[in-house]
């Protein structure tokens, strides 16, 4: 097989575009059903609007030349039928007046008689044939997308049809034997087909019309034929996954043999095994089956392609400058693209926290603010570099949004759900440990922070806000904390003592966590030394989740009845949680509608659903 270039992605486009440009072909649709589609060629009004000269108020229909000597000394008289009409807005003007005076100045004089005070200028308050729009005037140019105020100007104008470019066919053919719809709860070895949603939804938001081509398993000769059959209907074919070097990976080969194989590989990070080819004239598009690659992919090559079609760019995200809240290192030679959070700094500014970088990960996509580029070129950049971040999210929503960070606890998404519902606001939760919350708290990044200490000892230490003031201490309740072990715990583990065992892997929380601390304190009390990790997890929730799948004998987390029902909760300690939130929040509506909250009898029971065992001074001063 001659091997396709590696390229880059800028590079990679032009070849697209050059090799298998878009080939449009016009249609005619009816103007009611034609909101986003883009016009072909410039529509002309048909009529004109308004049809008839009409009254543009309710009043009385005049000649005005009767009216010239009015004066509210001298007022003029006039007689129903012969001097004047009774005339609501809209309706038609007899041909004998040629202006409207408003009822509000009409002096009822008799049954058939009125008077008015003030002169009427020829045509006052009459639309004119063809005010709004006249016959033949162009209403739309060739290559606009089409918007409702853009379909009732051509109504308006008599158009009831109009010719527009036909939407780029787009058949999207996920590929692997391990896939399953999404209908079906996979098992050991199978994983949900969710990539083709991904690509289906985003293409039909950039005006495609989607076909899904079933999923094909990982052999050449059925990849083949649904690119066959696909190609019949679509102008562009997606094949996804089976892009990269595994034994199973036969999407370039298949490519190259049907037509030709343009690039194979992109010197960018997720997304470099794309491979682009042209089969009988239209792009085959073989993207990577990880799904932040994917989506990547069809960003830097479908969006381009489809915006060659319909002559105009995709609405798409503003761009903001925002400061690295962490430094970012890249390997040189390939540009990279990492999901980042994004929060308003309180000086007007933004901050962009790096997110984790798996190309596997789809909730990071979902969670994520924007996009940073790294070039190809820049191996780091320092916290608080100055970035460009383009944002996947309104700016104004960001900008509203308030943070709560600290240890990470599922119950607090409760009470954070209900808040950010009742204030009308969003509200986010970040997990970090104790010293970067207490940080984020006293530089503005975030309202509150949520600490634990033991149970029944004090409160946590009190850090001065930004603004110099106390916080406002919330006790929220106690939390039951312990080991979550695989079912029946196979190991007879009990807990610390454990740490001693060389045949045993352990998740902990990370380094700086409070948990991780209190850990940390209890091994110095009983003098072992905390073991090494397997893995560090912040939450609960996907460390428990790791024990079930073997990657761990025992990870430290909360009691909750989320995790997965193959392990075991086994308790060893009870600790207390307080939310610290700003004076300013504290003092504000948004601070007492929380506190509220907490006192709510329905709030109340859902966080003790989730485990957590509320204080009953929860919310009370
Ligand atoms: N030895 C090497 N291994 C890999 C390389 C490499 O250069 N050398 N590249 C890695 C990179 S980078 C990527 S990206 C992936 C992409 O590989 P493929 O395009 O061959 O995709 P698969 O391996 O078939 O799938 C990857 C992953 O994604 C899941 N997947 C696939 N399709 C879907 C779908 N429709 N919905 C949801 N999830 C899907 C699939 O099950 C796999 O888990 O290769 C690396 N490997
Ligand atoms: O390039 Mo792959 O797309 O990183 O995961």
């Amino acid at each position: 097989m001659e091997r396709a270039r590696m390229a880059a992605v800028n590079e990679a486009r032009e070849i697209l575009l050059e090799s298998a440009p878009p080939r449009p072909k016009v249609e005619r649709i009816a103007t009611r059903k034609a909101r986003g589609r883009i016009t072909a060629e410039p529509v002309r009004a048909r009529l004109s609007m308004p049809s008839y000269p009409a009254s543009a108020m309710d009043g009385i229909a005049v000649r005005s030349g009767r009216t010239q000597t009015a004066t509210p000394e001298t007022p003029v008289s006039l007689i129903e039928g012969t001097d004047f009409v009774w005339i609501n807005t809209g309706d038609p003007l007899p041909e004998w007046t040629d202006a409207v005076i408003m009822v509000e100045r009409v002096h009822i004089r008799g049954e058939r008689e009125v008077a008015v005070t003030d002169p009427a200028i020829p045509f006052q308050h009459v639309r004119q044939i063809g005010e709004d729009v006249a016959a033949g005037e162009t209403l739309l140019m060739a290559r606009v997308r089409i918007r409702p105020v853009d379909q009732a100007s051509l109504l308006a104008g008599g158009v009831r049809e109009v010719p527009v470019l036909t939407r780029p066919r787009v058949t999207i053919i996920p590929t692997g034997k391990e896939l399953v719809p999404p209908e079906i709860d996979p098992a050991r070895g199978e994983i949900i087909e969710f990539n083709s949603t991904l690509l289906a939804e985003t293409l039909q938001e950039w005006g495609a019309e989607t076909r899904h081509g079933g999923i094909v398993p990982d052999d050449p000769d059925q990849i083949r034929r649904a690119v066959e059959t696909a190609l019949e209907w679509s102008d562009l074919v997606i094949v996804n996954a089976g892009s990269s070097k595994g034994s199973q990976d036969f999407v370039p080969a298949v490519l190259q043999k049907m037509g030709h194989l343009l690039v194979h590989g992109v010197a960018a990070r997720p997304g470099k095994p794309t491979a682009l080819a042209v089969v009988e004239g239209k792009p085959v598009l073989g993207l990577p089956g990880y799904p932040v690659s994917a989506h990547l992919s069809l960003e830097w090559f479908a969006k381009p392609w489809m915006e060659a079609w319909q002559g105009q760019e995709t609405p798409s995200g503003e761009s903001i400058t925002a400061r690295l809240a962490e430094p970012v290192k890249t390997r040189v030679g390939a540009e990279d693209h990492l999901r980042v959070r994004v929060v308003a700094t309180p000086d007007g500014g933004w901050e962009a926290l790096p997110l984790f970088r798996g190309a596997g990960a789809t909730f990071s996509l979902s969670q994520a603010d924007g996009w940073l580029r790294v070039p190809a070129e820049t191996g780091e950049w320092k916290r608080g570099h100055e970035v460009s971040v383009r944002l996947s999210r309104p700016s104004s929503v960001i900008r509203r949004r308030l943070w709560i960070a600290g240890g990470d606890d599922p119950a607090l998404d409760v009470l954070v759900s209900a808040w950010s519902e009742a204030i009308g606001r969003p509200v986010a939760r970040q997990a970090t440990g104790e010293q970067e919350a207490v940080n984020r708290w006293r530089n503005g990044l975030c309202v509150g922070i949520v600490l634990e200490t033991d149970a029944g000892g004090p409160c946590p230490a009190l850090p001065d806000g930004w603004d110099d003031q106390p916080a406002t201490v919330v006790p929220l309740g106690e939390r039951e904390w312990g080991w979550w072990v695989q079912k029946g715990n196979p190991h007879g583990i009990t807990g610390v003592s454990d740490w001693r065992r060389s045949d045993l892997r352990w998740i902990l929380p990370p380094r700086g966590y409070g948990s991780r601390l209190f850990l940390e304190r209890l091994a110095a009390r009983a003098g072992i030394p905390v073991p090494d990790a397997c893995c560090e997890i912040a939450s609960c929730l996907k460390a428990a989740a790791a024990v079930s799948g073997g990657t761990a004998h025992a990870a430290w987390g909360i009691r909750t009845d989320l995790p997965p029902s193959d392990c075991w909760f086994l308790p060893d300690t009870r600790r207390s949680l307080y939310l610290l939130l700003s004076p300013a929040v504290a003092k504000a509506t948004e601070g007492q509608v929380l506190l509220a909250l907490l006192r709510d009898e329905k709030v109340r029971t859902a966080l003790m659903n989730e485990g957590l065992e509320l204080s009953m001074t929860a919310g009370r001063d």
